[in-house]
């Protein structure tokens, strides 16, 4: 479903992707680690071309992301056809990044129908089921400053959904949460695995890489350290980078 190849991204002199490489089945999950500044972010950004790569390729579902390939060049897509692209993938951020003019239900229908341009009717029961299946059907019509922060995380999930994305990239989506709402967010996102949703989560949440991990991924200074199941890497890693790593977030 997703094969990063060799990739290399660099903003200015420094060089944050060095040449990472990691592939994923559909219906996985992938959770990946790393420091602070280890490219995370950027590594997201560049599976949705919100980055564009330096060199190497990310293909999700056999489509090369951003380029059209003719012999051994590569064209850079319309901005169209990166909208077509990126409409496939599903991206959550940190802030949630909601419409603030728009209410819950709105903001889960605003993509198909301005994207899609999908009946407005059939979009806007669909949103609601989203917004239900998220435990949020009760307040389709609060607008997000009415919505705690662990409420407006899961309506940014259903936006996510509403595209019937093939993937979905998390961007630490817990992170900007009082941590008494990390764990609604976490439950939607353990629904999400359960029920086969493929899915790449950057995350400093141990417990649920532990539960909800088929792949977890180490990254440090934009090179993958070590990737396994949970077991291998959180349990059992292998390099000392992956090991001082965890003795800071395992508290
Ligand atoms: N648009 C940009 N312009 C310049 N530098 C950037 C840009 N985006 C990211 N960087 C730099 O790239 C490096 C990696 O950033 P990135 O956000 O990918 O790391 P991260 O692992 O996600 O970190 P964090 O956990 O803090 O979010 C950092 O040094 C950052 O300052």
């Amino acid at each position: 479903m997703i094969e990063i190849t060799d990739v290399h991204k660099s903003f200015g002199r420094t060089h944050v992707l060095r040449g990472v490489s990691l592939s994923a089945q559909a219906g996985t999950v992938t959770v990946i680690l790393g420091p602070s500044g280890s490219g995370k972010s950027t590594l997201l950004r560049c599976i949705n071309h919100l980055e564009k790569v330096d060199s190497g390729r990310v293909r999700v579902d056999g489509e090369l992301i951003g380029y059209r390939q003719v012999g051994n060049r590569l064209h850079e897509l319309s901005e169209r056809q990166i909208l077509r692209q990126r409409a496939g993938i599903g991206f959550v951020f940190q802030n949630f990044n909601l419409f603030p003019h728009l209410t819950a239900l709105e903001n889960v229908a605003e993509a198909p129908i301005s994207a899609q341009r999908r009946p407005r009717a059939q979009v806007y029961e669909r949103a609601r089921d989203l917004l239900t299946r998220v435990g949020l059907g009760d307040r389709a019509d609060a607008y997000p400053r009415q919505l705690s922060g662990g409420q407006q995380q899961r309506v940014a999930i259903a936006r996510a959904l509403a595209l019937e994305p093939k993937l979905i990239l998390f961007d630490e989506p817990t992170s900007a949460l009082d941590p008494e709402l990390v764990g609604e967010v976490l439950d939607v996102l353990r629904d999400l695995a359960a029920s086969g949703t493929t899915m790449i989560v950057v995350t400093h949440e141990i417990g649920f890489a532990r539960e909800a991990a088929d792949t977890v991924v180490f990254i440090d200074e934009g090179r993958i350290v070590e990737q396994g199941t949970p077991a291998e890497v959180l349990d059992n890693p292998r390099h000392e980078r992956t090991r001082a790593f965890l003795s800071k977030v395992l508290v």
